[in-house]
C-alpha cells in the first residue's frame, strides 16, 4: 500500500463510502495507510493498529500528530493473532467493525480473516493487500527467488480459500500489488 496511491485512493473512497467509523490495520510500518485512514475516517473514528515494530511506527508519528489524527490511533506494539483474540473474548465485539485493512505476515492471512469476519459487521470490508506478492502469484515457482517462494504459497493458498468462501463477497482489485476488498455478507 505505501508505494501504490493508486490502491490508496480506492481505499479511501471505500472508507467513505462505507461511513467507516471503528476500523482495524494489521501491519503499520511506519504508518502511510494508517495515516490515510486517520485522515479519512471522522473525527470519533477509532483504529486499531497493529504490528510488532513500533520503532517504524514511530518514526511515522511525527506526521500523524501534526495532520492532527492521533486521537483516532490505538496503537498495540504486538503480533496480531493475540490481539484479536483477546478483542475477540468480548463477544459484544463482534460485527462491531466497519472496516479492516490487512497488510502484514502473508502466511497469517486465513488466520486473520477466520478473526476479521467475526469482527466486522454484515455489509463491512475487509482489504488484504499483496494478494499479487509482486507479481510471483502468476509465475512457476522455478522461476520465483528461494526468499518469495513460501510466501507466494500463502498467498495462492489464501487468494483460493477465500475465493470460495460464501461467507464473503470479494472484488480482485489489481491496483497496487494487488488487493481483495472482502466484503462480509452473512
Ligand atoms: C508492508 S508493511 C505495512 C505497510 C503499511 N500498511 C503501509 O501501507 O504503509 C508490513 C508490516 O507488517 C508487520 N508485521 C509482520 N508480522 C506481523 C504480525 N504478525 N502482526 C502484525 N504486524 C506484523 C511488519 O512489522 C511490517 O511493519
Amino acid at each position: 500500500m505505501g508505494a501504490a496511491p493508486d490502491a490508496g485512493q480506492l481505499m479511501a473512497m471505500i472508507l467513505k463510502l462505507l461511513n467507516a467509523k471503528k476500523t482495524i490495520e494489521v501491519g503499520v510500518f511506519t504508518g502511510y495507510s494508517l495515516l490515510l485512514t486517520a485522515l479519512t475516517i471522522p473525527h470519533d473514528g477509532r483504529i486499531i493498529a497493529i504490528d510488532p515494530d513500533i520503532k517504524s511506527y514511530e518514526i511515522g508519528l511525527p506526521f500523524i500528530k501534526k495532520a492532527g489524527v492521533e486521537h483516532k490511533i490505538d496503537f498495540i506494539e504486538s503480533p496480531a493473532l493475540p490481539v484479536l483474540d483477546k478483542i475477540l473474548e468480548d463477544p459484544t465485539n463482534e460485527g462491531t467493525f466497519d472496516f479492516a485493512f490487512i497488510d502484514a505476515d502473508k502466511n497469517n492471512y486465513w488466520n486473520y480473516h477466520e478473526r476479521l469476519i467475526k469482527l466486522v459487521k454484515i455489509g463491512g470490508i475487509v482489504a488484504y493487500d499483496n494478494t499479487l506478492w509482486g507479481g510471483m502469484v502468476a509465475l512457476p515457482e522455478k522461476l520465483v527467488p528461494e526468499p518469495k517462494r513460501e510466501w507466494r504459497l500463502s498467498t495462492l493458498a489464501f487468494n483460493k480459500a477465500i475465493s470460495n468462501d460464501s461467507r464473503v463477497e470479494i472484488a480482485f482489485v489489481s491496483i497496487g500489488d494487488g488487493v481483495i476488498f472482502c466484503r462480509r455478507v452473512c
